[in-house]
Formats: C-alpha cells, structure tokens, sequence
C-alpha cells in the first residue's frame, strides 16, 4: 500500500524531500538556542560581562531568525508536496476508474468511489503534511534535545527516559484500540455518501412518492452511525492529552526536585538547569508531536488502504494482444452463453446456455419478464461484460478479441438508463461522433424522430441541456440518446428498453426510418411492449435467463405459451396503454 501511494508523489518529490530538510536545520537551531542561553547566564549576567552578553544575545538573536526562515520555507514545501500528492492521487485514482469495466465498477459501488476521491485522499493529504513537517521534526528534535541533556547533566537525563517509555505505553494501547475503528468509520462514510447520492439524484421521485421523512430518517441512521463511531474512536483518542500534561508535570516536578538538589551541592549551574528546563519542555513538545501523528496515521491508514486498492484495481476486461479494429459485418452469434455477475449478483447464472443466431442487417426484438435477463444478454455483445461459459461472436470474430473502442464503436447501445451530460443539444449529441456536422446531427435527429420537438425549443439544437438532462421530458431524453448513438454508424444497433417513454406512433415512425434508412444495420430492440417488437424479423423471448423462443411473431404465437401470453395480456389492455382498450395514452412527458 504504501509503495502504490508513493508512486504517486511524483513531480512533488523535490518538495516533499526540501521539507524535511528545511525542517531539520530549524531543529538543529532551536536546539542550539538553549543551549547558548547557558553560557549568556552562566559566562555573561552571573560574571556581569556585558560584552559576552551582548555577544551571546546577538548570536541567539541570528539564530532565531534562520530557525524562522527555515521553518516558513519547510511549511511552503510542505503544503505543496501534500496538496501536489492529493491532487496525483485523484488524477491516478480517475484514470484508473475510466479503465474500469461495469464489474470493477460493481465491485467498488459509485458512492464508494466518491467517498475515496474526496473524504479519504483529503485525511491522506493532511496527514501526508504532517508527516512530512512533524514526522522528521519530532524525532531530530528528541534526540537532539536528549543529547544535549546528557552533555549537560547524563544524571538528570534519566527523568526523560523513565518518562518517554510510560508515554510509549499508553500511545501504542491507543493506536492499536482506533485502528479498528477508524476501518469501520470510513466504510460508513460509504453508507453515508450512498444516500446521499441516491437521493439527490433521485430527489424528483422522493417528492413524488412523499418518501422525505423516510429518505431523512436513513439519512439521520447512516449520519448517527457515523457520529456514534467517531464518538468511540475520539473517546479513546481523548486519553492521549491527561496522559501527555501528566508525564510534562511529573517531569517538571522531579527536574526541579532533583536540578536545585544538584545546583545547591554544586554539582550543576543555574545556566545549565535553565537549559534543561528548556530541553524538557522541548522533548515533551516532541512527544506531543509524535502522539498527534500517531493518531493522524492510525486514522488515515484506513484511507490510505482505500485508495491503493482503487489504485491497484486491474480493469477486468482488457484488450488483447493484437486486438482487431474492423468488425466485418453486423451477424450475431451467442454460442452456449453462461453468464453470471461476479459481484453482487445472486450468485445464480444470470443467463444460461444461450445459444442465438442473428444474421447481419436482421431486426431482432427481445421481450420478457423483468429480470429475465434482457440486458445481461446484451451488455456481452459490446462487451461490456464477459462470458463466464461459451463466446459471443460478432462478425464472426469473439468479442474479446476486438480491440474494445473499436468495438463499441461498432456496437452502438443506448442504454436502459440513459444519461444527458450539461451543455447544448448538439454537444450531447456529439458524443456519438466529436467530428459529425451540424447536418449530421439534423440527420440522425430526424431518424429518431427528435427533430420534431427540437425545432420547437426557442434555441433549437443550441438549447441547454441541465444536469442529468432534467430539462427535457423522459421521451425526448429517449430520441436524443437513440439519435446519439446513430451518430456513430454502427454495425450493430442495440436499443435497451430505449423507447419505453415514446409514444406508439413515434415509435412506429421511428422503426419505420430504421429500416429505410439503416437496412443494413442489425438491430436488436428490448421492449416491454409487444407492439414494439411485433414487426421484428425474429422476436427472442427470455424466461428466466434462458431461451424460451426465437422466431417470427406469427410462429411464436401459435409455438410459444409466454409470448402468447404476453401478447394477450397487452391486447386486452392490461400492460400497453396505447392499444385500443388500453388505459388512456401515455404522453412522452413522464420524465
Ligand atoms: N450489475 C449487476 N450486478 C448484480 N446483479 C445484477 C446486475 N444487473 C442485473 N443484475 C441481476 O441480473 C438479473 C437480470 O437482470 P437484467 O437487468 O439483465 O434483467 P432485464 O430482463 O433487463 O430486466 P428489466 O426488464 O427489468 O430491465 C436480475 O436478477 C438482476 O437483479
């Protein structure tokens, strides 16, 4: 962990090695002040030497005031190496999340994610500075000061060594009672950050339900977790301080105690007591030091654990060795397809012996229950999935042997949660094809019947999307995601539930310009409506994972008992609102 963690100092090496040295010359100086104070009492103001005082005076005072520059520059160096470092480690941590395949992404959760770009790489970063100023400050300057009370009385010096092992007692029993807790701690900030997230991005739908009070009370469950927590962990930590002020007083008492024992005897002079008060005070002073990072380490271990292992995380799915760029052409194969999700599944195969034919430029519906496995089946032709038994096939050639971008390309998916990103219509609509003309875009609007209700829109094509794309209605989102992705001309059109929130007639239209206007295009259409997929070549119908039946509509209403079944239920009303009997018709504005 800490070498991945390193690895990512990089450019700020030079300021994260300047601080401590910088912050060893202030030492060096700070200690030599005391002891100069010594011979100024002992040599100047006890012998009335004024010369020596002004001399020794002037010398502390050059001194102090390097200490002070050294210092200041230590802090400069410092802040950078740790906000440098932070800033490098976010940057790693995004890059590596960018390669991550939707099973990486399922492994780690998206609140997870946030949680580890921000909470944790922050008490990294603190604690990274700390360490850099006080890791290397304290210990040079215990030893320092413990070296000079020895040169001045080796006696009185065992005062400090009795002192330093109760206090190295009490903190290694702290240390080893937080650390579990501060585990615990920031996998509750998950919780936490997952509420969140959920229900701000969903706030529409909390209001619509009048689910406030409910949202708030899980979010005051995860919030008094985590309070409860950092209650325990800072109740034990809250020891550190009486144990520190305790060990100080007792050390003070014996130095005073002992020191005036030996000044009377003559054994020690008032300069030389001076000074070992002095020294006392900056040990203990280093001790504190020590303790703090201690409690800082403990507590950003837990963070700094998190971050590696996004670091570390290897994509799941990568390209091959000489990945193929070119799809030939749009056919389809599932060969004895099994399929599981590694993480958070139920353990149970998703989808099972799927073994499907589709031919290039066919138009394939696929229908069944929800659940059933729709999008599962589909997410493995763009491979954003891989197999866990058998091939999937595109062209002729296994999907894991394209080279991924080019693939994706190819396979254009609009997916069942469909996201707009801020900026204008023609910016979203770019994101199929950076380099497509304003014509271009005007094109593939048209095929997905989006240009309709963007000619209304007061700045046409120029309109600003808002965040999530919350502006436009659940329908228009639909258009302008499917015109997206035709943008990119693919070899494979796939449609997840995509038109759910259009109406019959425009989805009919836009079924209609698919096959005039991309004959040549497969394309596979998940519906709910049978409607939908009624007029589709061949219509794959899903029962729990597995095949049920793939054929004609015509064949599969006198063959297959689901598809009947679902197509009788539809025709008498009961799940297609827009056919005859139906409910009444579903608008496309319920965004
Ligand atoms: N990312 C995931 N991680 C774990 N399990 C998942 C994941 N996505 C889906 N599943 C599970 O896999 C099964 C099939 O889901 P899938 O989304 O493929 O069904 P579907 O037929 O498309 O459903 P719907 O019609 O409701 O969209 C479900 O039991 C679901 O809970």
């Amino acid at each position: 962990m800490i070498m991945t963690l390193l690895g990512q100092v990089k450019q700020y090496r030079r300021d994260s090695i300047l601080t401590p040295v910088f912050t060893a010359l202030e030492v060096l100086m700070e200690v030599l002040i005391p002891f100069i104070t010594a011979s100024l009492i002992d040599q100047g103001i006890e012998a009335g030497n004024m010369t020596k005082v002004l001399q020794y005076g002037g010398l502390m005072l050059a001194i102090a005031f390097c200490s002070l520059a050294c210092g200041a520059l230590a802090g400069t160096f410092a802040a950078s190496a740790a906000s440098g470092f932070a800033c490098n480690l976010r940057d790693g941590m995004y890059e590596n999340i960018q390669r991550f395949s939707f099973s990486n992404i399922d492994k780690f959760s998206t609140a997870g994610l946030v949680t580890r770009m921000t909470t944790d790489v922050t008490n990294v970063q603190n604690s990274y500075q700390m360490i850099l100023r006080i890791a290397v400050r304290a210990p040079f300057m215990l030893l320092c000061s413990m070296a000079m009370c020895f040169a001045t009385n080796a006696r009185l010096s065992l005062v400090f060594v009795a002192a330093i092992i109760v206090l190295g007692c009490v903190l290694a029993l702290i240390v080893k009672c937080t650390t579990k807790i501060f585990d615990v701690v920031f996998r509750k900030y998950d919780a936490l950050n997952a509420s969140v997230q959920e229900n701000v991005s969903a706030i529409r739908v909390v209001k619509a339900f009048v689910r406030e009070d409910h949202e708030n009370r899980k979010f005051t469950d995860a919030a008094g977790q985590l309070y409860q927590m950092f209650v325990k962990a800072e109740s034990i930590l809250a020891f550190n301080n009486p144990t520190m002020m305790l060990v100080i007083y007792g050390c003070v008492l014996s130095l005073s105690w002992f020191g005036a024992h030996l000044v009377v005897g003559g054994d020690m002079t008032t300069g030389q007591l001076t000074s070992m008060f002095s020294y006392i005070m900056s040990i203990l002073m280093s001790l504190m030091m020590l303790s703090m990072i201690f409690v800082m380490v403990t507590m950003s271990a837990a963070s700094g654990r998190r971050i590696a292992e996004i670091l570390e995380e290897q994509p799941d799915l990568v390209n091959p060795d000489r990945p193929i760029t070119e799809i030939p052409d749009g056919s389809i194969d599932f060969d004895h397809v099994s399929f599981s999700y590694k993480h958070g599944g139920s353990g149970k195969e998703t989808l099972a012996d799927i073994d499907l034919h589709i031919r290039s430029g066919e138009t394939v519906g696929v229908i069944g229950g929800t659940g059933c496995g729709k999008s599962s089946l589909v997410n493995l032709i763009s491979r954003l999935y891989d197999v866990t038994q058998g091939s999937v096939r595109v062209g002729g050639i296994d999907v894991r042997r394209y080279d991924m971008e080019a693939l994706r390309d190819q396979v254009a998916v609009v997916l069942q949660k469909n996201v707009l990103f801020t900026g204008t219509i023609l910016d979203n609509l770019r994101w199929g094809n950076e380099q497509a003309t304003r014509q271009e875009c005007e094109a593939v609007c048209r095929l997905a019947c989006a240009d309709e209700f963007i000619s209304r829109l007061p700045d046409g094509y120029d309109t600003h999307i808002e965040q999530g794309g919350s502006n436009v209605s659940g329908g228009q989102k639909q258009r302008l995601c499917i015109a997206r992705a035709l943008l990119k001309k693919p070899r494979v059109l796939i449609l997840d539930d995509s038109t759910s929130a259009v109406d019959t007639a425009t989805d009919a239209r836009i079924r209609a310009a698919f096959a005039e206007h991309i004959p040549g295009t497969t394309k596979i259409i998940i519906a709910q409506r049978v409607s939908s997929v009624e007029h589709a070549d061949r219509i794959l119908v899903l029962n729990e994972g597995r095949i049920s039946g793939f054929d004609t509509h015509e064949n599969l209403l006198s063959g297959n008992i689901i598809y009947r079944e679902i197509y009788e239920t539809q025709m008498k009303g009961g799940g297609d609102f827009d056919q005859p009997g139906g409910i009444g018709k579903e608008g496309e504005e319920n965004g």
